[in-house]
């Protein structure tokens, strides 16, 4: 469960008075996620999503998250909505942290992905890209292929210690993907995180994307890339053509590919899968022993990076080559 910072029922009424939302009536700390603090709250006038934004997180983005929640909801994607508290602002602190609260979203997000689930997820990921298109908001993406040697550094050969031989092979996919990572394509404001568990869904329809707490400028391709890596392998990292298609396929339909983008999907692949084993492995070191939070493992992602290892070409991911 990821509260990594807890609250007093007093500190959030407090909190709480900077809101036209009516009377606490109940709040619970949230059993998901690895990387803020989430408290559900319910409110006299509804329940809402408090979020108390962690390590990840500087502050100085929250403005930059917000907007591009705004300016997604009013476009009439499905996405939550910022909740503004009587003097117009959204940010506020709670417990020392910088909190904010969004609205709260119908659905569940799918715990076995079905094909059909890929096809919706991969259709509202191109619908979110097409509605970035006059957002003003900038943020580098602060994951990218620049940052993931510094990041891999600060775990070094403790890697081995995880994983055996796992340094060597990390250093070599980084010195692969330094050669080859592609830049001239089409960039936007990209979701960067669209994992399964950030995916609504009511029966098997798509009812909403959250967590945009990595939402940055960068590759479009790459955000598919990161959506095949996290949908369409399978609990035995065997990866599901099938499923990798119809994601491409429904992505398509609202944003077709360039032939560029699609030459580039095994190597922006093989780098999403890089930045999640990195950052997991980073996590499966560093995180505190008393953090009440589940680790991710590393050795998932880590499968996905040896299938796009040796992917040939787009063929590999169920599109025409
Ligand atoms: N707007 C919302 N409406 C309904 N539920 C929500 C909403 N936002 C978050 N949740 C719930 O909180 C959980 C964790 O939220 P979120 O994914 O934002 O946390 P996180 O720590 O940033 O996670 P992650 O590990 O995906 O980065 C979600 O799985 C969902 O159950
Ligand atoms: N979606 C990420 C966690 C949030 O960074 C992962 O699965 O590693």
């Amino acid at each position: 469960m990821a509260v990594y910072t807890d609250i007093t029922e007093g500190e959030l009424r407090h909190f709480l008075q900077t809101y036209e939302l009516g009377d606490l009536l109940s709040y619970r700390g949230i059993a998901e996620g690895v990387e803020n603090s989430n408290f559900i709250v319910h409110l006299e006038r509804g329940e809402f999503i408090l979020t108390l934004y962690e390590k990840r997180v500087n502050e100085e983005d929250l403005p930059f998250f917000i907007g591009l929640m705004d300016h997604l909801a009013a476009k009439g994607f499905a996405c939550p909505r910022p909740v503004k508290r009587q003097d117009g602002t959204v940010i506020g602190h709670l417990a020392g942290r910088p909190a904010a609260m969004v609205t709260f979203l119908e659905g569940v997000w799918p715990r076995e992905p079905s094909v059909v689930h890929c096809a919706e997820a991969g259709a509202a990921l191109a619908q979110m890209h097409l509605a970035v298109a006059d957002y003003e908001g900038y943020r580098r993406n602060a994951l990218t292929l620049p940052d993931w040697r510094p990041l891999f550094e600060q775990v070094g050969d403790k890697a081995d210690e995880v994983i055996d031989g796992l340094a060597e092979e990390t250093r070599a996919m980084l010195d692969r993907l330094e050669a080859e990572w592609p830049t001239d394509l089409p960039s936007g404001v990209i979701h960067a995180d669209a994992f399964p568990d950030n995916v609504f869904f009511l029966g098997d329809r798509f009812s909403g994307l959250i967590d945009f707490y990595f939402a940055c400028n960068d590759l479009f391709a790459y955000d598919v890339a990161v959506a095949l890596n996290a949908w369409c392998f399978d609990a035995d990292h065997r990866f599901d053509r099938q499923k990798s298609a119809a994601m491409l396929d429904a992505y398509q339909r609202v944003r077709p590919l360039s032939d560029d983008e699609r030459k580039a999907l095994p190597a922006l692949c093989r780098g999403a899968a890089t930045r999640f084993m990195l950052t997991r492995l980073y996590d499966w070191i560093h995180t505190p022993a008393d953090a009440t939070v589940t680790k991710k493992d590393p050795r998932q992602p880590l499968a996905w990076m040896r299938y796009h290892a040796a992917a040939s070409g787009p063929g590999a991911y169920g599109l025409n080559a």
